[in-house]
């Protein structure tokens, strides 16, 4: 990809790399991604964001064909992620006197991404930087995902440059989203990318649609097609799915799996008894309800209880499937306990409950097992265990 003029003076620069099928490791790429960057020229000139180590010598092409690197004088780091913060290093080889703005959290993320000191000027909410006949605002957005995330917006060209917000892992060679063809992909990516990224963090997302200016017509995001037609519906569909209704009563998920009906009959009675306390409760056996089901469930809950019998010295592998599906970030004020019926050694229980307590939700002191058939007393004592675990939710 060259350089694509997208308003008088403002340019992409960044790189496509198609090729690309899984991001961070967690997060699969059907379409590839683009790895963004910006060049806003006038009387001084100035670079928001650097790309991927591995693409630096595209990304100083795409630059070179609009102007010499001698005359780049800032650069602008929105978020330092190494998709984005990569390059800086190597950009200071080429450009000794380039000055470099970013947050607090955006210089040592990106002197400890670099490995060296960076001539990094901080800013703050408010904080301008005057190009010569255009201003550019500062616009720290903290958690949008990193702590360091800002934006920086163009008032003269109307443009807000939103770092990873609004982004998507998606290859349009032209930039630009009116020219998107296969729109289902793309919105789907869409989709998948705030999944991905974004919504562990709603309040922030919320934060960030208030703190983008109302009249930006144009948001170029640091992956994927620039926002211009798409922008409206993007902004709609972020808020959409960041708003959370106020629940009425608690959930609790009891997820299970059980072999022989032990666990299963545990399950049974912490659900009733947790019912009975008037919660909302989900009851689910993994095997018949699969993991999407289940992942849901346990993140969709307040209260959170995970029955495995002990299989070979520790928990079935589908239920560690569900515990590592939970989102740590949004544990807070939750509670979970682990329960399960053994045979002779009985470790599942407890691997589960320090995975429980490794997550910060809230447990209670040990988890709850029994030895083969639950029997009336077991099934009782289950029910208390269940309510004990209720009790700890804030
Ligand atoms: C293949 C297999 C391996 C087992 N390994 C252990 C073990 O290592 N330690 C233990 O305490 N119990 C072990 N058990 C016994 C089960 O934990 C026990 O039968 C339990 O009651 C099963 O509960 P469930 O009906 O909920 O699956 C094993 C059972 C099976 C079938």
């Amino acid at each position: 990809m060259s350089a694509i003029q997208l308003r008088e003076g403002v340019w992409s620069v960044g790189v496509l790399n198609p090729a690309l099928r899984v991001f961070d490791i967690v997060m699969e790429a059907k379409y590839g991604t683009s790895y963004n960057a910006y060049l806003v020229t006038g009387e001084k000139n100035v670079l928001i964001e650097t790309v991927h180590a591995e693409y630096f010598e595209e990304y100083v092409d795409n630059i070179t064909s609009v102007l010499p690197l001698e005359q780049i004088d800032y650069l602008i780091m929105n978020h330092n992620e190494p998709d984005h913060s990569g390059s800086v290093a190597m950009l200071m080889e080429r450009c000794p006197n380039l000055k470099i703005f970013a947050t607090a959290a955006g210089k040592k993320h990106m002197e400890d991404v670099a490995n060296r000191a960076l001539p990094i000027q901080i800013v703050k909410a408010g904080d301008t930087l005057d190009l010569g006949g255009k201003v550019l605002e500062f616009i720290p957005a903290p958690m949008l995902h990193w702590a360091d995330s800002m934006f920086t917006w163009d008032p003269a060209d109307k443009i807000a440059f939103t770092c990873d917000f609004l982004g998507c892992h998606f290859c349009e060679p032209t930039m630009l989203d009116k020219n998107i063809h296969d729109n289902a992909a793309y919105e789907g990516e869409f989709y998948n990318y705030y999944g991905g990224i974004f919504s562990p963090f709603k309040p922030f997302v919320l934060k960030g649609l208030n703190l983008l200016p109302a009249e930006a017509d144009m948001v170029c995001p640091s992956h994927g097609p620039v926002l211009v037609e798409r922008l409206q519906w993007a902004k709609e569909e972020y808020r959409r799915l960041s708003t959370v209704a106020p629940k009425a009563v608690k959930d609790a998920a009891v997820i299970y799996a059980s072999a022989y009906g032990c666990t299963k009959a545990l399950a049974e009675a912490a659900a009733e008894a947790l019912k009975a306390d008037g919660l909302n409760v989900t009851c689910l056996d993994l095997v018949a309800a699969g993991l999407p089901a289940c992942a849901a469930a346990a993140n969709e809950a307040d209260v959170l209880l995970v029955g495995a019998p002990t299989i070979n010295r520790d928990a079935p592998k589908g239920i560690w499937d569900v515990v590592t599906s939970i989102d740590a970030i949004n544990v807070k004020g939750k509670a979970a306990g682990a329960f399960g019926s053994f045979g002779w050694s009985g470790e599942a229980t407890g691997m589960l409950h320090t995975r429980l307590s490794q997550l910060k939700y809230a447990v209670p002191e040990a988890p709850f097992r029994v030895t083969f058939t639950p029997t009336e007393d077991d099934k009782k004592a289950m029910a208390d265990y269940a309510r004990s675990v209720a009790a700890l939710c804030k």
